[in-house]
């Protein structure tokens, strides 16, 4: 039971910190992707130019863009003609050339450490034409690192860097301190060449989560019991596909209803499907214990299209009466690639009489589409046919923002995990107004997952993001729940709508 239970709280804290490493990268990522996607954009907008209005215009774009500190423009040596906030050259230590900076999968991006007065910055290159590029100033701030669990944070560091081993930030409590034993936790980028690295004495992992330590003990020695009485049975156990199989057959995989919300009245604007299994033993299992299975065994399109018919049933009334509500449910990438998938989508919609308008597809970010081309292509055959397509789990997947405008989807969904720090750590405040830029550049909307509570609700609203979905409207609701809460909310702003007409004609 010690060794075993030991032995969990170790490989947790490893998950842990191999996570927290990944959110570093990410978050750096997904700034060179914000940047690239900044430039990209001067560029289509013919303001790769020294000219005073051109300049004027960077430097528009570059306020509304708080991670983005300046843009220059280069020569193909990499030397600077000019920069639309001139006087940050005065806080330039040295300028690498060219020859010194690091190419991404990208060819045309360009990745390098610009030493500045008062903290170092990233440079990202980006070529324009044959004889000239943009590059844009990114601060490293260190409230970007901001995400050390505080029993970690005195007795570890974070620190981001080039593949060529230069540094852009070492973020520790002090500084001149040195772990005794340090370990390391490292991830590289495959798209660009950035490293990042969460350094943890070791003696902390023997008191961080030790709080865990009798609750894992008892489930080892409890574990070690059923396994005993599990051997001791000489009944063939079945695997578990054949459990999932029998499910689909008596249709026990059920969705439940969770509402999206106009973040500013509260009103529901729709709501996402989301799988539960619910076995004949009364237990409700949630979606990660089978999903993932249904997924690797090939059961998926069985269950997604199970669902989709059955939430379709449910509340094909409500979407009749209010055309504008939209159902969200959710495919996996390898499905909607498949083949006849869009012909299928089409007809379970038109056999439930409901409008391919109100439909939408959450794709998840989390898997990289392989084949952006093809994707793009059913994107827009669906979006033809009048569906929605909304991105999922983003700021935390594999797409770039590259890919994501690729992609053509109308909608983005912001991943919980930045909705979860939004209101305690500034960095993700910049991440969601990145992402609110661009949505707005690409013609996307804006969904937030994971709203618990008004000051999210709050912050959100400040960062432009428009809607929302999570516990402080409700959680994900068996069907005749979801269906009580329109009701009730339905009835509270027929009640609320004279008092609100009368005040208006007062
Ligand atoms: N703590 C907290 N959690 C909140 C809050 N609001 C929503 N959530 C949870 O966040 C998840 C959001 O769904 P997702 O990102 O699509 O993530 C989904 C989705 O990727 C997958 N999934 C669920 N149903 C299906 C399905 O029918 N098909 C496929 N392919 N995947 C599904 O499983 C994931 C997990 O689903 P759930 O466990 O239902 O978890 C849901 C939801 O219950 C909140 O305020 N606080």
């Amino acid at each position: 039971g010690h060794i075993a239970a030991t032995r969990f709280i170790r490989d947790q804290q490893t998950r842990q910190l191999d996570e927290l490493t990944e959110v570093v990268l990410r978050r750096s990522e997904f700034a060179v992707d914000f940047a690239t996607a900044s430039l990209d954009e001067l560029a289509s907008r013919g303001l790769a130019t020294c000219a005073p209005a051109s300049l004027q215009a960077i430097r528009l774009h570059v306020y509304q863009r708080s991670a983005v500190k300046d843009v220059r423009l280069v020569n193909s040596d990499g030397s600077v003609i000019c920069s639309a906030y001139s006087e940050t050259l005065e806080f330039d230590k040295g300028w690498v050339d060219r020859a010194d900076m690091l190419a991404s999968r990208d060819s045309k991006l360009m990745l390098f450490r610009v030493e500045q007065f008062g903290g170092d910055a990233l440079g990202v290159l980006r070529d324009i034409g044959d004889d000239k590029a943009l590059v844009a100033i990114l601060g490293i701030n260190s409230s970007l690192f901001d995400i050390m669990p505080a029993e970690l944070r005195a007795h570890g560091e974070v620190l981001l860097a080039l593949k060529n081993g230069a540094q852009l930030g070492e973020f520790a409590l002090d500084a001149d301190k040195t772990l005794a034993h340090p370990i390391d936790f490292e991830k590289s980028s495959a798209r660009y060449p950035l490293r990042a690295v969460i350094r943890i004495d070791r003696s902390v992992l023997s008191t961080w989560n030790s709080d865990v330590y009798w609750p894992a003990m008892a489930v080892a020695l409890a574990l070690g019991a059923l396994f005993g009485v599990l051997l001791s049975r000489t009944r063939r156990m079945e695997g578990p596909v054949a459990d999932l199989d029998r499910a689909l057959a008596r249709g026990e995989f059920k969705p439940y209803f969770q509402p999206i919300f106009d973040l500013h009245t509260g009103e529901i604007r729709g709501c996402e499907i989301l799988a539960r299994w619910l076995r004949e033993d009364g237990t409700v299992v949630p979606p990660m214990n089978f999903i993932p299975l249904a997924e690797s065994s090939g059961r998926i399109e069985a269950m997604t299209w199970q669902l989709l018919g059955r939430a379709l049933a449910d509340l094909q009334p409500h979407l009749k009466a209010d055309k504008d509500f939209k159902l969200s449910f959710n495919v996996v990438p390898k499905h909607m690639l498949g083949a006849g998938f869009v012909e299928t989508l089409r007809s379970t919609v038109a056999a439930a009489r409901v409008s391919a308008r109100q439909i939408v597809l959450e794709v998840t970010e989390r898997d990289e589409l392989d084949d952006l081309a093809r994707a793009a292509a059913v994107v827009g055959e669906l979006r033809d046919y009048g569906f929605r397509v909304a991105i999922d789990d983003v700021g935390v997947g594999h797409s770039g923002l590259s890919r994501l405008k690729g992609l053509g989807a109308n909608t983005i969904k912001i991943d919980k995990f930045f909705v979860d720090t939004i209101t305690v750590d500034a960095s993700t405040t910049t991440i969601v107004e990145m992402l609110v830029a661009l949505a707005r550049d690409f013609h996307m909307t804006v969904v937030a997952e994971g709203v618990e509570t008004e000051e999210q609700v709050r912050a959100l609203i400040s960062c432009g993001v428009e809607e929302g979905q999570g516990y402080l409207v409700a959680a994900p609701l068996p069907f005749a729940k979801f269906s009580e809460l329109m009701v009730s909310r339905r009835a509270a702003s027929a009640a609320a709508a004279p008092a609100r007409d009368s005040a208006l004609v007062a």
